[in-house]
Parts: C-alpha cells; sequence; structure tokens
C-alpha cells in the first residue's frame, strides 16, 4: 500500500490516495501504521477519495481504528496532496468529511501549497448534538466531577466533540492523567476530545489537547476552532485568536454575521512509502 505521511502543525497522520490504492479494513490498518514502534507512527489514518458531491472525500481513523467526523489539521494536508500531486490546479476546493462539505482556500508558492484556510462551519452548542448530557441549552462553564475535583468546561461540537477546560498552567498540567478521565466521562456518550486552554490575551492563548481515540496529539484543528468558540462564549476573546499548539500556530476567526469559523495553518508532507501488511 503506498502511503504517505503528513503533518498539520506535528499532528500526523498516514494518508492513503484511494485513487491509486484500496483498503478493506481501514481501522485495522489505522491501528498497525499508527504504532510509533511497530508501524509507521502517526496520529491515525486518513483516506482521500472520490466523492459525488464535492471535489474530494476524506475519511479519518483514529490511532484505536475509531472513525471520526472530522480533522482540522487532516483537511488542510489533504487540501496540499491533491494540490502538489496535481489531482487539482483550483486553489479553492471542496472536500466532504463525516461533518459536511468544507471550502478550502490554497495559498500556493513556488508550486506548492504552503497554507491552507478552511471555512470550518458553524459550531454546534446544543448538548445533544454534540453529544454531552446536560439539561440547558448550551454548556458553557459547566460544572462536571472529574478524579475527585471539579472544572468547568464548555462544550462544543465542530462536527465532533470537545469539551474545552480553562487552566492556569497547559504546560504542566498533567495531561496523561485526566485526558483519558474526561474522554472516557459518562457524560460524554460518544466519548469527547479534550482542550486544556490558557488564555494569554484578548487575541493569543496556548492549548494541549488529550484526543478522543489518539491520546495527546501535538495539535487539533477541530479542538483549536471548539477552543476559540469556548472563549468567546466566556468572553475571555476578540473573535480572531492566534493559538499556540505544542506543534505549531493556527489562526482561528469567527465571523458572527454567518456564524462560521475560519482556521488557518500550513499542511507539510514529510516522507512517502510502501507499507507491506503483516
Ligand atoms: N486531530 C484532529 C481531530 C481528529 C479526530 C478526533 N480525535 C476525534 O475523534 O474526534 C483535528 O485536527 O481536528
Amino acid at each position: 500500500m503506498k502511503f504517505t505521511k503528513m503533518h498539520g502543525c506535528g499532528n500526523d497522520y498516514v494518508y492513503v490516495n484511494l485513487f491509486e490504492e484500496k483498503i478493506a479494513d481501514p481501522a485495522k490498518v489505522s491501528i498497525a501504521v499508527s504504532d510509533r514502534h511497530f508501524g509507521i507512527g502517526s496520529d491515525g489514518l486518513i483516506t482521500i477519495g472520490p466523492s459525488d458531491i464535492a471535489d474530494f472525500r476524506m475519511r479519518i481513523y483514529n490511532a484505536d481504528g475509531s472513525e471520526a467526523e472530522m480533522c482540522g489539521n487532516g483537511i488542510r494536508c489533504v487540501a496540499k496532496y491533491v494540490y502538489d500531486h496535481k489531482m487539482t490546479d483550483k486553489k479553492e476546493i471542496t472536500i466532504e468529511t463525516g461533518a459536511g462539505v468544507k471550502t478550502l482556500q490554497l495559498t500556493v508558492a513556488d508550486g506548492k501549497v504552503s497554507l491552507v484556510r478552511v471555512d470550518m462551519g458553524e459550531p454546534i452548542l446544543k448538548p445533544d448534538l454534540i453529544p454531552v448530557d446536560a439539561s440547558g441549552e448550551q454548556v458553557v462553564d459547566e460544572p462536571i466531577e472529574v478524579e475527585g475535583r471539579e472544572w468547568k468546561m464548555t462544550c462544543v461540537s465542530m462536527g465532533n466533540p470537545h469539551a474545552v477546560i480553562f487552566v492556569e498552567d497547559t504546560e504542566h498540567f498533567e495531561l496523561e492523567k485526566y485526558g483519558p478521565e474526561f474522554e472516557h466521562h459518562p457524560r460524554f456518550p460518544k466519548r469527547t476530545n479534550t482542550e486544556f486552554v490558557h488564555v494569554i490575551s484578548p487575541t493569543e492563548a496556548s492549548m494541549r489537547v488529550w484526543e478522543r481515540g489518539s491520546a495527546e496529539t501535538l495539535a487539533c484543528g477541530t479542538g483549536t476552532c471548539a477552543t476559540v468558540m469556548a472563549c468567546i462564549l466566556n468572553h475571555k476573546t476578540e473573535n480572531k485568536v492566534l493559538v499556540h499548539l505544542r506543534g505549531g500556530d493556527l489562526t482561528i476567526e469567527y465571523d458572527p454575521d454567518n456564524n462560521h469559523i475560519y482556521m488557518t495553518g500550513p499542511a507539510t508532507e514529510v516522507f512517502h512509502g510502501i507499507w507491506e501488511e503483516n
């Protein structure tokens, strides 16, 4: 199986072009290739294939084999892949995901995509659609008990579920201890991604993420969008925020006129190779 390893801010996936390859069991392949000792090493698997309703279709599988609806860092890499590999010459493309069709604007330098801006669509705030077990219209600064401590969470879906927690210090935060407890908390029927966020100023924040199905990753695009929405709902930032992640920076902008969130960031191809299934 021919593959390409790519990353967006260090959030790395194995990309397979389904115009050339077939994968019978993507969940199984994702688990195998993601292993950082016995596989290629990645946060999961992303497939690029044809779509009936958009220019391309992507599917994302976490490192544990579970399929997610959407991947913000992954979709920028898919855009870079299809342009750099001459599968399109368009600088505005549409990609079908499990969270609907997204429109992307490509910035090209020396014939290759250097930056991608994604219309990530509308944030979903209704608890049953996120999904999170809660009684109100939204979950904003609401208490949750995890590991004997009371935390305040704000929940946002960007097609996939996110719980955002504001903390004083992201660098020394015990992510390995608390991340899995949030992920598997009974209030999240489909598990959750959790972002631990420190607001630096009205236009800047730092964030670490525990991803559903992939543990800590160096960045999460949908998580960064959910974070900025949570910052706005809690009156902590303006509508445009530069977010520092372990693997790089993303710029997120919320447009109140159309209620859409826009994400701008890099996409990088690392290497390509051939995977032989054992
Ligand atoms: N890293 C991604 C999100 C990948 C899916 C997530 N772990 C989930 O299960 O929802 C991103 O950049 O958005």
